[in-house]
């Protein structure tokens, strides 16, 4: 027993040896990268030995030191006795040399390629791992950590700033100013909603948008006003720095896609991602190996390290984390650029209560393509893409939800026809611009434009009446006041035609008027406009088609019936030069009939002088008197008709060869002598039996004094 026990003894002591040998073999090999059979004859003399063990990466051809660094990493990863740390700072670096030896074309792309992805793999392991033994696992932890140490810092501000001291901000009153020069930002709608909630306050030291509340607080700033608007590149700064979950900064993608990056990947650049320790989902760069590359073309792979991340190697690594673009790149996915689009199409609309002189009027054909504002109220039924999207900010807003829920009863297409209607801008026109007219305008000020400014003051009897009725002779401006009020009055302006309300489909007619008034209380304040409104409400008779009959009703009752509101704020403003055609119950509920006449001297001068105002004209003031005189009976338009023809006259004058050849400034003045020769050719397009007819009825049913 003695005997054998002592030969095991032997036996273990030789398998000891031999083991021993064998990983003294392993790591020779790996410190000199010898082949096993190199390493397995052992050269006895110290000669042989240095010869043998040359290490491998001082042999011609080989790029020794990163070789040589590579063995020694290998062995350190290798050797079972590295931390976690050093393990990961290796892989790490592994990374790096390979990215270094394909730039500097020692390596070719498919080895690079292979090596990249067992060694992201290896790294992602490590940093992934629970074992506190093998893996790190800890770089949410440290990022946390590195938040929660500057919360104390970001609580000062927690109390000073409000969501209203944030606007005495200095920088932020010179971005507004900045971009208030640019019309951006206090038109363009929100595009950047930075909440700034109590979990992402400590990674924002340098946002100065705190509110201290624990709810969300919304600031929102223009996109287009990225270079000017420091604040705003600075939260686009921090929030490309870090992946917006932990940072706390979201931007609403379904109005504008911030140039923000994702988690990154261990590919990503490597000065940037790799030591911050998180690494983004490991699987996601492997699934881009295919191209991982630019090209071979060596000038290209010089960009793999370009620091602003916009071309080579970073700007080709998308990562799959995330949605949103990176910065600096320009690159959409297909989604985003759905996004920008929708964003595009919704993102400017008529400003109510808008200064006067500040909107203009101009009819636009399509309502759906209308650019709408930030303090837009309707959002259109037809999209709700914000739903789909989970966009919160739209929908939380209940007042939005309300004005859906009103709409939702109505056909997109519909909606859609009325939305066109509106006008929201065009050549401005003012009040000074219609001549004459004063208790006119005084009392359509009264009723369309005090009203909008107080509408405390406006209440109860002193509110103002449902409907205007503007009358009178062709020519005299009834429309041109619709023009002004649309200007204004700071309302929502429909410009609604009658054959805009009508349709070949039974009962679609009926619906428009509906669909029109449900819009318009949708954007209260309004003003509906009816421009020859006689071709709509004309009196109901027998022999009348149902469907016109039927729409006039809806219109009666839309106007005001058992379903209309005392605190409605719409006002429906019709244009006739046939009163007596209009239906009696309309007739009633447009309670402000106003006759506008023919212009008076008074008025007639200051067309002429207005328009004469803008041309080169030698008219003293006898002739203008005189012109003046001769034009009694003429209404406004046959004023603007014959300045236009003594406008001619000058023109006429000149020879017919000169007329090529002639300069601006050589053509003459504008003189008496065209007003004469004009006035023998136009003539007063309103007869005094005509008169007779409005001035009767205005008599009768006219509001005027
Ligand atoms: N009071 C006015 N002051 C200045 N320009 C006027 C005035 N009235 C008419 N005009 C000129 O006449 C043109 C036609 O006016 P407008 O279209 O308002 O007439 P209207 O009353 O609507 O006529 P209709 O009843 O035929 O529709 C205007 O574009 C404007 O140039
Ligand atoms: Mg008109």
């Amino acid at each position: 027993d003695v005997n054998l026990s002592t030969n095991w003894k032997i036996v273990i002591q030789i398998m000891r040896r031999f083991i021993h040998e064998r990983e003294l073999r392993y790591k020779r090999c790996l410190t000199f990268s010898l082949r096993p059979a190199e390493a397995n004859s052992v050269p006895e003399t110290s000669l042989q030995r240095r010869r043998l063990y040359k290490p491998s990466w001082s042999r011609p051809g080989m790029s020794g030191a990163h070789l040589e660094e590579w063995q020694r990493r290998s062995f350190d990863i290798s050797s079972g006795s590295c931390t976690p740390e050093q393990k990961a700072g290796a892989y790490r670096a592994h990374i790096l040399s390979i990215q270094y030896a394909w730039a500097s074309s020692q390596l070719s792309q498919a080895g690079t390629a292979s090596l990249l992805r067992t060694y992201s793999e290896r790294y992602a392991a490590v940093l992934d791992s629970d074992d506190p033994q093998a893996g790190l696992n800890n770089y949410a932890e440290s990022a946390l950590h590195l938040a929660r140490s500057q919360r104390n810092h970001s609580d000062k501000w927690e109390s000073s700033l409000t969501a209203e001291s944030v606007l005495q901000i200095p920088s932020v009153q010179r971005m507004i100013e900045t971009s208030s020069g640019r019309e951006s930002f206090p038109v363009a709608p929100a595009d950047v909603d930075i909440p700034v909630g109590q979990e992402s306050r400590g990674d924002l030291p340098s946002v100065p948008f705190t509110t201290g509340r624990s709810e969300a607080a919304w600031f929102k700033a223009a996109p287009s006003t990225s270079e000017t608007n420091s604040t705003t590149n600075n939260l686009t700064n921090i929030s490309a720095e870090r992946p917006s979950a932990s940072v706390g900064i979201s931007v609403n993608p379904n109005i504008f896609p911030r140039p923000a990056v994702r988690p990154q990947s261990v590919f990503s650049h490597p000065s940037s991602a790799l030591p911050q320790g998180n690494p983004g989902p490991s699987g996601g760069a492997q699934n881009h190996q295919s191209s991982l590359f630019p090209s071979s073309n060596p000038s290209k792979r010089k960009n793999f390290y370009n620091p602003d991340g916009s071309d080579g190697v970073r700007g080709q690594y998308g990562g799959q984390g995330g949605t949103e673009p990176r910065a600096g790149s320009n690159f959409k996915t297909a989604r985003e650029q759905l996004m920008v689009d929708q964003q595009k199409k919704h993102s400017y609309q008529p400003q109510r209560g808008q200064p006067p002189g500040m909107a203009a009027a101009m009819k636009k054909s399509l309502g759906a393509n209308r650019p709408r504002g930030a303090s837009s109220k309707f959002v259109s039924p037809i999209p709700r893409q914000g739903e789909e999207d989970g966009t919160a900010s739209r929908n939380s807003n209940p007042e939005l939800q309300i004005l859906d829920e009103r709409l939702k009863n109505f056909e997109p297409k519909i909606v859609e026809l009325i939305m066109s209607e509106i006008m929201d801008h065009g050549p401005p026109v003012t009040w000074d611009d219609i001549a004459g007219l004063e208790f006119a305008k005084t009392t359509i000020k009264e009723i369309v434009v005090w009203p909008m400014l107080r509408p405390d003051i406006f209440t109860g009897l002193r509110g103002p009446p449902k409907g205007i009725l503007l009358f009178g002779p062709p020519g005299t401006g009834k429309t041109l006041i619709g023009k002004c009020i649309a200007c204004q009055s700071g309302a929502t302006f429909f410009s609604i035609s009658a054959s805009s309300l009508t349709s070949k489909w039974v009962g679609e007619g009926e619906k428009m008027v509906r669909a029109l008034f449900a819009i318009a209380r949708c954007h209260q304040p309004a003003v509906i406009f009816i421009d020859e409104i006689d071709s709509l409400l004309s009196q109901r008779t027998d022999g009348e088609h149902d469907s016109s009959r039927r729409i006039k009703t809806e219109f009666l009752v839309q106007l005001d019936g058992a379903t209309t509101a005392a605190d409605d704020r719409i006002l429906v403003v019709g244009a006739t030069n046939r009163p007596q055609e209009i239906d009696e119950a309309a007739r009633r509920r447009l309670a402000k009939r106003l006759y506008i006449p023919l212009p008076e001297a008074a008025a007639r001068r200051q067309i002429v002088t207005n328009l004469m105002s803008r041309e080169k004209n030698q008219l003293r003031e006898h002739e203008l008197e005189s012109v003046v005189t001769a034009t009694e009976g003429f209404s406004g338009a046959d004023m603007t008709q014959l300045c236009r023809e003594a406008a001619l006259g000058p023109i006429r004058s000149i020879q017919l060869n000169d007329i090529a050849t002639i300069s601006a400034d050589q053509v003459r003045p504008i003189l008496y002598g065209d007003f004469q020769e004009a006035l023998k050719t136009v003539r007063p397009s309103v007869s005094a039996k005509d008169l007779e007819l409005y001035e009767e009825w205005n008599k009768t049913f006219g509001c005027g004094r």
